[in-house]
């Protein structure tokens, strides 16, 4: 009997914040590991997703959207940790927001050069673009900053161009191993799950009241004999004031939050769940 070749690699989905990075991961995956949202920098950390299709394994770092420096544009806190995640991909995606090609992509650009890696272009939101003639003019330009890239035009909300896209991924994976079984799509932990589903529904729910630094502490996660989750969170703001804004007139923010978190961990766990969230502050 022959043996397949089996392939497997590294990919790394970069740009700037509110772009689609996550947007594209999840519907790369088919799950929702990453959250989505209109405001900026909602992923906070690095995401790892993981697609196994037959013989190939593509294991995706998705980064939180870089941040720039107001006085000398330059990338700030996101930059080492870039290149530590470098080290060990086999490609880079670089995604930018239709044609708005701005000074902070052509420093990314210019930073994922460096890296030596394959980079493919990712033109998102194309179903933003009534006139897909003007797409032409700005691949040409593209093409020009770069040699051997490979540019596409994709939605990653709509699902266009999605099914190119994989194969393109496929033709970069190594001759390899599969590092993590066929059943796996995320190396995050349940910890960070969960946290993860909280804060998107902080974010949902505070909008533009919502404090810039929010964090979600999941301080116990016990499985009482395998019947129901019982978690405690805490949701870590900067002063009362915050604490206030989070837990809304009679504590009615908070429950709803808390309401319909509860109902997205028991969706994504098939348990029953006891959610417990409290507020505190810094100070
Ligand atoms: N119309 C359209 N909207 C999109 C597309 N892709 C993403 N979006 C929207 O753009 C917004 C930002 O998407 P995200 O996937 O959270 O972007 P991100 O780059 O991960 O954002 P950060 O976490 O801030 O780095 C959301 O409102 C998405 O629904 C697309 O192809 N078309």
């Amino acid at each position: 009997m022959k043996i397949k070749k089996k392939y497997c690699g590294h990919v790394i989905i970069v740009g700037k914040a509110n772009v689609g990075k996550s947007t594209l991961l999840n519907n790369i995956i088919g799950k929702k590991i990453s959250i989505v949202s209109r405001k900026k920098n909602t992923t906070q950390s690095n995401i790892t997703g993981i697609k196994t299709e037959d013989n190939y394994q593509s294991i995706y770092i998705d980064t939180p959207g870089v941040v720039f420096d107001k006085n000398n544009n330059q990338m700030k806190h996101h930059k080492n940790n870039f290149y530590q995640t470098t080290q060990i991909a086999t490609l880079i995606i670089f995604i930018i927001d239709r044609i708005d090609w701005t000074i902070h992509d052509e420093i990314i650009l210019n930073e994922i050069k460096k890296t030596k890696i394959p980079i493919l272009i990712i033109i998102n939101k194309i179903d933003k673009i009534s006139n897909k003639i003007i797409l032409l003019p700005f691949i040409n330009f593209l093409k020009k900053k770069i040699d051997f890239i490979e540019i596409l035009p994709i939605s990653a909300k709509k699902i266009s161009n999605l099914i190119l896209l994989k194969n393109i991924i496929k033709s970069y994976l190594p001759e390899n191993c599969h590092i993590y079984p066929e059943c796996y799509v995320t190396t995050n932990s349940d910890f960070f799950t969960v946290s993860e589903i909280i804060r998107e529904q902080l974010i949902l729910f505070l909008g533009d009241e919502l404090p810039s630094i929010i964090k979600v502490e999941i301080e116990s996660f016990k499985k009482k004999e395998k019947i129901a989750l019982y978690i405690k969170a805490i949701i870590w703001v900067k002063n009362v004031r915050q604490k206030s804004i989070v837990i809304g007139h009679n504590g009615e923010k908070i429950k709803k939050i808390s309401m319909i978190s509860r109902n997205n961990i028991e969706k994504k766990f098939y348990i029953k769940t006891h959610l417990v969230l409290w507020v505190k502050d810094k100070n």
